[in-house]
């Protein structure tokens, strides 16, 4: 049983009805012989607020690869919370990054969470492979699976976090069936296959209609969203309810990284 007191309660808007549910049974009620109306036991005063973590996961894909070593290590010592890795297959998309093998030496040196955005065809083939490599979040495209239950459960049984992107054609609505077994939804924001590309308006739309969808399943699946991503947008994004922001050639391309993933984390 709960006592009289403050509680202050942090949660995601999707865990509101579980904690009004859990504050029920805790607090209990009590009926008197001569009045049959319900009694509280104590009286408790919950302070509740909206705690939404903003993460911030830097692209290497913008990153100078002639000293991806040092740029790993200005990540680990800034305040970013994944490092973002792109891999295209030129097939999928119409650019080629890197795959496994440099996952792998990056993950020799990261200190912080792989996390993964797979641009490619069937990537069912490679799922162990990238597990292996050090992938801790992997991202497949559900443009890309015919049985996308499928990928992401082995996904998951790979112990890893299990992660679908959309792209900016693709409705949000389309992940009503699946949304609650995900731990993370990338957004495109702009069109897969290179960076520094324009910022596409409609996705603060596509943000707050998944966010309601989550909060319809009851799901506590993160947001995140990927493309032409800098001070403006990135405010407005964790406004309409995102909760990662990848951001590529505005972190690699300012003057100062490590300031600006710090900038990014206070928006
Ligand atoms: O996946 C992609 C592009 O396909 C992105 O991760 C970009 O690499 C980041 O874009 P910018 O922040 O440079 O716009």
């Amino acid at each position: 049983m709960l006592k009289a007191g403050t509680y202050r309660l942090f949660y995601f808007p999707a865990d509101f009805n579980y904690i009004c549910d859990a504050f029920e049974l805790l607090v209990g009620s009590s009926t008197s012989a001569n009045n049959h109306a319900k009694k509280p036991l104590a009286t408790i005063e919950i302070i509740i607020e909206n705690y939404m973590e903003k993460l911030i996961a830097p692209s290497i894909l913008a990153s100078d690869f002639t000293r991806l070593g040092k740029e790993i290590e200005m990540l680990n010592q800034s305040d970013a919370d994944y490092i973002h890795c792109d891999v295209m297959d030129g097939v999928f998309v119409p650019n080629i990054s890197f795959g496994i093998p440099v996952i792998g030496q990056v993950n020799q040196i990261a200190q912080k969470p792989l996390d993964v955005h797979l641009m490619i065809v069937d990537p069912d083939r490679y799922i162990s492979a990238f597990k292996k490599a050090g992938a801790d979040i992997l991202t497949v495209h559900y443009e890309a699976c015919t049985h996308l239950h499928r990928t992401v459960q082995a996904i998951k049984d790979e112990g890893m976090r299990a992660s679908v992107c959309l792209n900016p054609h693709t409705p949000v609505h389309l992940l009503e069936d699946i949304v609650h077994e995900l731990d993370m939804v990338l957004l495109m924001s702009v069109n897969p296959g290179f960076g520094g590309q324009k910022f596409i308006e409609h996705t603060y739309h596509k943000v707050a209609e998944l966010r309601q969808l989550i909060e319809k399943r009851n799901a506590d699946t993160l947001i995140e969203v990927d493309g032409g991503v800098n001070y403006e947008t990135g405010k407005k994004l964790f406004e309409a309810g995102a909760n990662v922001l990848v951001a590529g050639s505005f972190v690699f391309g300012s003057d100062n990284p490590a300031e600006t993933i710090h900038n990014l984390k206070k928006l």
